[in-house]
Formats: structure tokens, C-alpha cells, sequence
């Protein structure tokens, strides 16, 4: 055992002495050390209710023969970091709660590790933590937060973000609004549709490492504490067998979880997560593989935000282990935490809503749910939900409207400035110029709330799982590195094709050229966290990951 590092011998009393102090029994000295890297916290509705579950975790380790020890990570809400100078720290957060678990489990010697976490950046830097230790892992995900509902329908949070743009266009009172605020969130779990927590909760189910039917289950909904109690038992019995995350994220189940979140229609975050997470692992994954799945796998469930349906839709309908069977045919057999291989888990599930989960005959279309688009103002790809984007915007030219900064295009998109037909560029958010390419939901919703219906808009940063609309984000290489966006001006054209996954500057090479000289980057000096992350951050194309 791993943990003997720490209980052995003549020469760990000490270390034996610290452990007694806990409340360590001769017995329990004996008996596999599980860490339970636990991401509660009370400023998350996602995380809020993280402490019960991590008691059915302990219990599970304890009856299973193991040793539980419980420690905390980071957690941030992407949603109130949303739309200010907070959002530059979320996605730095997820190598930290990497390197925090890293740190954890290393300097203790666990010899096996749950994972508790919900929301956006947890979850994958949990999951880069677990393939880099590689000890034995299960992740259990906290779960989706119940529909809100007010005036007759359900709401979800993209109401609330989209609401605000019907404010702004004199369509909705402020009053209405505040009811809204006020009904959209019942309590906790993840934002409800289908965004960027939810499906890296799916993702992590399919990559093998949740026990089967994690994802969908809802944050209150007792079933997760009867999973949470079964992972922990489990856990215990991937030390005993050696299984260990590397055994368990190959190419092919890394293959399986791209295939489930374009037949989900996920959000653009996964990209990147993945990539972290395949890096993690030493496999090559670029975006011309998301790509190739995305041709050959159709989007099968129409999910919030380009569809009706919301986790708890997904839940009812058979969630991922009814997914895995509608895509068993396009599978690569993989082993998966539970014991049983994901074919074998897509075999003996039932879809009980071929509405929610259709058939890969009658899709809600033919591609999957991601784009990943190249092309002149795009030379290293950028990333587009097509999913969320209605067919009539697939193909659109229009005139560029440029802001250095979120902030600039919020102002002109709220004070109406930005004409049908435009697009909206939005640059030095990438992943150094943010930094930390930060989520733009607020802008992308009041466009929808405002009620446009031709504005595209194009950035070097990120958007939210429930960004929808003709949004492509990720553009590589960024502006603050010297890619092309950084040379639009105003009034250039823009080209938009998603159906030839195509961005391009409609610019003479040699116009480009002349406006290329002499560029240098913006000089700032960034203190702190986000300093350190612009010096050492990749571009979105490899992950936006920290070397
Ligand atoms: C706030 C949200 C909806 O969680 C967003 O951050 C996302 O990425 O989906
Ligand atoms: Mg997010």
C-alpha cells in the first residue's frame, strides 16, 4: 500500500504518532488511506450540499475497510463571478484545485481519492488531479439544481441573464425581472440546463470515472447520496484491484466522452478541459479530433440552452447510461470505476424518453453539437456550439463592430449601438490578454434578450455552456499574442460558415500586412495570480493549460 510511505517501520512513529491524533485505531493503521478531496464551500449553490454527501462517502470508505480523510479545494461560482473583473480568476482556478490535490495527495500518500465536486472548473481540475496522481479515483459530481419556475413555465439561470437584456430593450419591467431573479434558483446543484458544470459531470461519466447514472442524478434527489455512499464503497475495491485513473482514460474512452457531449450538444468548455485533462494523461488530442467525432456523431438530445430539455429532463429519461446505448454502435469498449466496460453499462440501460434521448436515425441533427471552425481571422481554430446557433445564422457576412475589453461591447450592446447584421468582435479576453479568458455570458444574453436575431459575435475568450446563438469563442492565436483578430477594424467583413467550419477576415493579405508592423503586445503589469497565469498559460487550442 501507498500509505505504508506513511505508517511503517520503527522510523514513522512520528508520523504514526500525528496520524493516532486523529483518532487512527491499530486497526485502521492496517487499512487502505482514502482522500476525499471534498470542493464545499457556502458561496457555490453547486457545492452547498457537498457535506452530506461526503458523509455517504465516508461511510461507504469506512464499511468498505477503508480510512476516509477528508480535505478541502477551491470552488467558484462562474455565475456571480460573471460579468466583471471575477470571471479572469475562474479558469486559473482550475489548475489550482489541480495542484491542491496534487498537493494533497502526494505529501500524504493516499492510496485512493473521491473527488467531490460540481461546478465548472471543479470538476476538470479534479479530474486533471486524478490522472495526474493516478491512484486509484472515483469522482462523484454533486448534481443539477431543480427547475425554478415562475408566471406559468420553468426557468433556469440563462432566463435571469437573458432577462436582463429584455430590460434593456424596454420588453420587460424591472419588477418582472426581480421576480425572475427570484424564482430562477430553488436551491442547490449546478445551473440547470445543459451547461458547462453539467456536462463535465456527463463527460466524467462517460470517460469511466463516476459510477454509472452520477451525472443526471439531482443535487437533492436521495440517489445521490445512495451513489455517493456506493463510490465510496468502490473506491476501496479499485485499491484493492489497482485500478487507476490511466487504466481508465485511454484514447478510446477519452473517444467515448467526446462522442457523448457532441450527441449532448455540451458547452465550448469541454474543449478545453479535455485537453488538460488528455495532456494529464500524455495523450495527444487536438481539435482536429473533436472535429472528426463531431462528423460522425449526430446530436441526439435537444438540452438547454439550444433546446427544451434540462438535466432533470435527461434524468428522468435514462440520463448517460441511455445516451451510452443510443451510441453503443459508434463506442470504444473501455473499462470503466464500476467494474462493468461502458458497453457493458450501454447494453443494460433503458431509454425511458425517446423524446429527450432520440435515436442517432431521427436526431435533432445529423452533426454533433460542437464546431470546431479555422479559417483567416481563426488560423489555429476557435470553437462554436452549433447546437445553440439557429440554421439561418450558420452562413452570415457582415460588417466587424470591435471592442478591446467585454466591458466596451456590453455598453454598446446594451445601449443598443450594435445593428442587425453586425458582428461583434471581442478581443484581449484570450487566455493571456483576459487573462483568464474569461466566460462572456452577459454579453452573449443580452444580444438574445435584446432580441437580435442576425448579430454574430466572435471573440478570443470564452462563453457559458448557456451562451447560445451565433457565438464562436476560443479564436486562436489571441490578440494579446498578435493572431489576427487583434488587426480587425471596423467595418472590415466577416464570414462566418459553419457549415465549411469557416471564420474568416475578409482582408487582402497585403492590408493585413501593413496593419501587422510594428505591433507589439499591450504592455501591463498584472500582479498576483493572474500575473503569474498570463506568463505561463498555452493558447485555447492547447487547452489554455499552465506549463
Ligand atoms: C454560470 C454557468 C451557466 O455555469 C456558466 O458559467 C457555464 O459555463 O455554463
Ligand atoms: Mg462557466
Amino acid at each position: 500500500m501507498r500509505s505504508e510511505t506513511v505508517k511503517r517501520g520503527y522510523q514513522r512513529a512520528p508520523n504514526r504518532a500525528l496520524l493516532r491524533a486523529l483518532g487512527i485505531t491499530d486497526r485502521e493503521m492496517e487499512m487502505p488511506f482514502i482522500g476525499i478531496a471534498n470542493a464545499y464551500n457556502n458561496i457555490v449553490p453547486g457545492h452547498i450540499h457537498l457535506r452530506s454527501i461526503s458523509q455517504k462517502v465516508q461511510e461507504g470508505i469506512a464499511a468498505a475497510g477503508g480510512v476516509p480523510f477528508e480535505f478541502g479545494t477551491i470552488g467558484i461560482c462562474d455565475g456571480i463571478a460573471m460579468g466583471h473583473e471575477g470571471m479572469r480568476y475562474s479558469l486559473p482556478s482550475r489548475e489550482n484545485i489541480a495542484d491542491a490535490i496534487e498537493l494533497m495527495v502526494e505529501a500524504h500518500r493516499f492510496d485512493g481519492l473521491v473527488c467531490l465536486g460540481t461546478c465548472d472548473k471543479i470538476v476538470p481540475g479534479m479530474l486533471m488531479a486524478a490522472v495526474r496522481c493516478n491512484v486509484p479515483t472515483i469522482v462523484v459530481t454533486g448534481g443539477a439544481m431543480l427547475p425554478g419556475f415562475a408566471a406559468g413555465r420553468e426557468l433556469s439561470l440563462i432566463d435571469v441573464f437573458e432577462s436582463v437584456g429584455r430590460v434593456a430593450a424596454g420588453t420587460m419591467t424591472e419588477e418582472d425581472l426581480g421576480e425572475i431573479e427570484c424564482a430562477a434558483m430553488p436551491g442547490c446543484g449546478s445551473c440547470q440546463g445543459l451547461y458547462t458544470a453539467n456536462t463535465m459531470a456527463c463527460v466524467t461519466e462517460a470517460l469511466g470515472l463516476s459510477l454509472p447514472g452520477c451525472a443526471a442524478i439531482p443535487a437533492v434527489d436521495a440517489a445521490k447520496l445512495r451513489i455517493a455512499r456506493e463510490s465510496g464503497e468502490r473506491v476501496v475495491g479499485l485499491v484493492r484491484e489497482d485500478l487507476r485513473p490511466r487504466n481508465i482514460l485511454t484514447p478510446g474512452s477519452l473517444s467515448n466522452a467526446i462522442r457523448v457531449d457532441m450527441a449532448l450538444g455540451g458547452s465550448t468548455n469541454t474543449v478545453l478541459h479535455l485537453m488538460a485533462i488528455a495532456l494529464e494523461a500524455g495523450i495527444p488530442l487536438d481539435l482536429e479530433t473533436f472535429s472528426a467525432i463531431g462528423e460522425e456523431t449526430p446530436h441526439i438530445c435537444h438540452m438547454m440552452p439550444g433546446g427544451p430539455h434540462s438535466m432533470l429532463a435527461l434524468y428522468r429519461a435514462g440520463g448517460i447510461p441511455a445516451v451510452l446505448k443510443r451510441l453503443e454502435h459508434l463506442l470504444d469498449d473501455a473499462p470503466t470505476v464500476s467494474g462493468r466496460s461502458i458497453l457493458e453499462i450501454a447494453k443494460n440501460a433503458r431509454i425511458a424518453d425517446p423524446g429527450v434521448i432520440r435515436s442517432t436515425d431521427a436526431p435533432v441533427s445529423p452533426a454533433g453539437g460542437l464546431k470546431i471552425v479555422r479559417g483567416t481571422l481563426a488560423p489555429d481554430g476557435a470553437v462554436v456550439k452549433c447546437a445553440a446557433v439557429p440554421e439561418a445564422m450558420w452562413r452570415h457576412r457582415g460588417p466587424a463592430r470591435v471592442f478591446d475589453g467585454e466591458d466596451a461591447a456590453m455598453n454598446a450592446i446594451l445601449k443598443r449601438e450594435i445593428a442587425e447584421g453586425d458582428v461583434v468582435v471581442i478581443r484581449y479576453e484570450g487566455p493571456r490578454g483576459g487573462p483568464g479568458m474569461p466566460e462572456m455570458l452577459s454579453p452573449t444574453s443580452a444580444l438574445m434578450g435584446l432580441g437580435y436575431a442576425r448579430v454574430a459575435l466572435v471573440t478570443d475568450g470564452r462563453f457559458s455552456g448557456g451562451t447560445r446563438g451565433p457565438c464562436i469563442g476560443h479564436i486562436a492565436p489571441e490578440a494579446a499574442v498578435g493572431g489576427p483578430i487583434a488587426f480587425v477594424e471596423d467595418g472590415d467583413e466577416i464570414e462566418i460558415d459553419l457549415y465549411e467550419k469557416r471564420l474568416d477576415l475578409c482582408l487582402d493579405p497585403q492590408t493585413l500586412k501593413e496593419r501587422q508592423k510594428g505591433w507589439k503586445p499591450p504592455e501591463r503589469k498584472i500582479a498576483g495570480v493572474l500575473g503569474r497565469y498570463a506568463r505561463t498559460v498555452e493558447q485555447a487550442n492547447h487547452g489554455a493549460v499552465q506549463r
